[in-house]
């Protein structure tokens, strides 16, 4: 199937690049919980896309199906050209897709550079043979998936002991080292839920250049934020859901003004929600995008 642009949604800045995901009418229930309805949305080669909403709106839910962590209950998932609707998570990865988990799946006693190492193991050139006997090949594929690490942790700015366990690691460091693991299986797309989550200021900003640099190395960014500072300054679109429906999608710009939004941020039961809402309607033009335009420009 060719990805057609999502009709039913409008954004008046639409990226150039070709589509890479297209998610389609995707339905996820549990039981009598409707957690995505109806959702489509196109992501684009090498943008920044955040999906946001307040809580339980359904965010984490469509990632999981995305990611063939959840088999939506109707609807269609193409990446890449390919149907990958329902197909299972490491299939899925196969074809290009890595993300990070709202809560980090680290091998807390596995070293640094181990647990890169083992985002990458689907790409080296081994085989069981070579293990066993511990080949020249083998030796040499081991050097270059060790040096290769290495690269990930310097590009994610990891600065922490990559001998040690990563359990040991202080939590900033840990995510930094999640972000390098999904990024040295070279994927198309990254999808990452909430990787701003308990992050201070200072780190905050490294991830924002962070992103900026693997959205240059064409990967996609598909990313779920609570945090609106940095969705507003990173994103090129913002798709914002809202009981698990799409309510609006657009330029950081046009979200932030859209009454539809306002609404189901300020109009939440969640305090969160409406800190969020606040911070955003406190922030201004200059502020959000001044630094952005120029970086862009
Ligand atoms: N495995 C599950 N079983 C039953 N209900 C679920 C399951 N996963 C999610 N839900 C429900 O689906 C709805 C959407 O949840 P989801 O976690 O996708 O929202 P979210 O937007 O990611 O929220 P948050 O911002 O809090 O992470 C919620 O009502 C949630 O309780």
């Amino acid at each position: 199937m060719s990805a057609q642009p999502a009709s039913d949604v409008t954004s008046s800045r639409a990226p150039l690049r070709p589509v890479l995901l297209a998610v389609r009418d995707m339905t996820v229930a549990f039981g009598g919980v409707t957690a995505v309805n109806g959702l489509s949305f196109d992501a684009h080669q090498g943008e920044v896309l955040s999906v946001i909403g307040p809580n339980g709106a359904g965010k984490t839910s469509a990632f999981n199906c995305i990611t063939g962590f959840y088999k939506p209950s109707a609807g269609r998932v193409v990446f890449d050209g390919h149907d990958i609707t329902g197909k299972r998570p490491a299939i899925i990865a196969g074809r290009g897709v890595a993300r990070t988990f709202q809560n980090l799946r680290l091998f807390g006693e596995l070293t640094v550079l181990d647990n890169v190492r083992a985002g990458m193991h689907v790409r080296l050139r081994q085989n069981a043979l070579d293990a066993v006997l511990h080949t020249p090949r083998y030796h040499r594929s081991e050097q270059e998936a060790t040096d290769e690490a290495h690269r990930w942790l310097d590009f994610v700015g990891s600065s922490g002991d990559r001998g040690g366990a990563v359990r040991n690691l202080p939590y900033g460091e840990q995510r930094r080292v999640e972000i390098a693991r999904a990024l040295a299986r070279e994927p198309k797309m990254l999808l990452l839920d909430e990787p701003a989550a308990g992050l201070n200021h200072g780190e905050k900003e490294a991830l924002l250049g962070l992103l900026r640099r693997i959205s240059e190395l064409g990967t996609a960014v598909v990313l779920i934020e609570h945090d609106m500072g940095l969705v507003m300054e990173v994103s090129e679109r913002i798709v914002v859901l809202n009981y698990g429906k799409e309510i609006a999608e657009g330029t950081p710009h046009e979200i932030r003004t859209n009454p539809a939004v306002i609404e189901a941020y300020l109009g939440s039961t969640d305090a969160e929600a409406r800190a969020e809402a606040e911070q955003v309607a406190q922030m201004s033009d200059a502020e959000i995008f001044g630094e952005q335009e120029e970086g862009r420009s």
